[in-house]
């Protein structure tokens, strides 16, 4: 049987990741495989109750990261497990990287709590600590995110940060890669969106799972 694949999407607000999650299922799709599309927070019918909180009413830091945990907990299993054990290829727009820059690097909270509830809720019947397979980081300086995000849509909690969140967040997502850089396949997205599509199909090549 095919081995399922968890690839996640990560990146500051604005960073321009969404449109390559639709094409990198596509991708897959023409190449046989079966794809679970999906997204965090949310994913499923209670993760996206918890989404609506957590990207809308205010909460502090720790409240936040729980909000985040939870959802993941059980869109983990009621979603990304089943589909991982079908041989599905899994895209997830954002996952614990996200929580660990924007509750961690944004926020200020603390990162070994993080961690610890990290091994406490990824820990499955599968796998002692789920991870993605690999994460594709889209980098782009705050400020032109910023420019990118005026106007086009109404801004969430989040998007509604000052620019000086933003850097904390990318310096929370660098810690990351820099923490575990095999998962990794870093981005430049300060490029017209094709040679941006072009680095995310070189990622994935690389790793012999498109051809
Ligand atoms: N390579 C690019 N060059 C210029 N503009 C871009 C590029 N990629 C995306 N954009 C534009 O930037 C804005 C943000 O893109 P997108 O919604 O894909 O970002 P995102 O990383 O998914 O953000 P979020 O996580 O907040 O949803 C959109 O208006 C999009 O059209
Ligand atoms: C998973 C996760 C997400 N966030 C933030 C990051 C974004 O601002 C929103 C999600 O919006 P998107 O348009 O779907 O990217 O939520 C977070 O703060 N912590 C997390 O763990």
């Amino acid at each position: 049987m095919t081995r399922g694949l968890f690839i996640s999407f990560e990146g500051i607000d604005g960073a321009g990741k969404s449109s390559h999650v639709q094409a990198l299922a596509e991708a897959f799709r023409a190449q046989g495989r079966a794809v679970t599309l999906t997204r965090e927070p949310g994913g499923t019918p209670l993760a996206e109750k918890l989404r609506a909180l957590a990207l809308n009413e205010p909460m502090d830091a720790l409240t936040e990261a729980l909000v985040m945990f939870a959802a993941r907990r059980d869109h983990l299993l009621q979603v990304i497990e089943p589909a991982l054990a079908r041989g599905d290829v899994v895209l997830c727009d954002r996952f614990t990287d996200a929580t660990f820059a924007y509750q961690g690097g944004g926020r200020g909270f603390d990162w070994s709590v993080l961690s610890q509830l990290e091994r406490w809720v990824q820990a499955t019947h599968h796998a002692a600590l789920r991870e993605p397979d690999l994460t594709l980081l889209f980098e782009l300086d705050p400020a032109i995110a910023a420019q990118r995000l005026a106007g086009a849509r109404v801004p969430d909690k989040f998007e509604s940060q000052p620019v000086e969140f933003f850097t904390r967040v990318a310096a929370g997502y660098g810690r990351r890669a820099a923490a575990d850089p095999a998962r990794f396949g870093r981005i430049d997205g300060d490029q017209p969106r094709d040679a941006v599509w072009q680095d995310v199909l070189r990622c994935v090549r690389e790793r012999g799972w498109l051809s």
